[in-house]
């Protein structure tokens, strides 16, 4: 008799503008699940791969065309799909990923202007009937965005975008949140870290 199949682990993401506070609490939630007994993988988007690591420092760094933005952002994603978050899912582990599409439809899609028929197309092509399980999106004003940037490093090519490019797309991020039928939960990311990781908590319940 073959052994059972275990059953598809749950996927997790992390979003919100630059600055926003989402990296500050992956590794809380990572404590929170592994305490629950789940096997844990965190990585990030772009990257999560040594090719996706690679398209992620061109994405950062070098200027281009919104549509190639696009297309590199959505490349990474479909080698980060094929060689860490579908595997790992199949074994039955929780994925945590620092971003994943909702970046591409905050930052191409409301950031740049890019319209969203195309990125829905891209999406369709590489994750059909894949969805985050729970999207934890970390929304902050802009000017709290800035100053939490300011006082910790050196901007990258998105970092030192203008307020209005931030504006956009933590618009979208909340259009898209209202539409997501829950699978985006807003967590109101201007209060303390404590009271951040008791919404956190709230939001994992019943996942656990
Ligand atoms: N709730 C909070 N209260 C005060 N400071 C915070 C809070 N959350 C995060 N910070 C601080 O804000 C800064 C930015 O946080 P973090 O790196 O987690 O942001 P991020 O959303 O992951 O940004 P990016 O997407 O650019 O990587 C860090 O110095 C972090 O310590
Ligand atoms: C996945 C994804 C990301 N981006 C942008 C958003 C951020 O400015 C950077 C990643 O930096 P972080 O410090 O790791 O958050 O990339 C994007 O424009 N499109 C995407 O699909």
């Amino acid at each position: 008799m073959s052994a059972p199949m275990p059953t598809r682990g749950r996927f997790i993401t992390f979003e919100g503008i630059d600055g926003a506070g989402k990296s500050t609490h992956i590794g809380f939630v990572t404590g929170l699940l592994q305490d629950a007994g789940k096997n844990v993988v965190s990585t990030r988007e772009p990257g999560g791969t040594p090719l996706g690591e690679k398209l992620r420092t061109l994405l950062l760094h070098e200027k281009m065309d919104v549509g190639t933005e696009a297309l590199l952002a959505f490349a990474s994603r479909r080698e980060h799909l094929a060689q860490v978050i579908g595997p790992a899912l199949g074994r039955g582990d929780w994925v945590l990923s620092d971003r994943f599409t909702d970046a591409s439809f905050a930052y191409q899609g409301g950031g740049r202007g890019l319209p969203l028929p195309k990125l829905e197309a891209l999406e369709q092509w590489v994750h059909p009937g894949l969805q985050p399980d729970l999207t934890l999106l970390f929304d902050v004003p802009l000017e709290v965005a800035r100053e939490r940037l300011d006082a910790t490093r050196t901007l990258d090519k998105f970092e030192s975008e203008e307020a209005a490019f931030f504006e956009r797309c933590r618009n979208e991020y909340l259009r898209r949140a209202q539409e997501s039928g829950g699978r985006i939960v807003v967590v109101d990311s201007t209060r303390s870290i404590e009271e951040v990781r008791a919404q956190l908590k709230a939001a994992l319940e019943k996942f656990l």
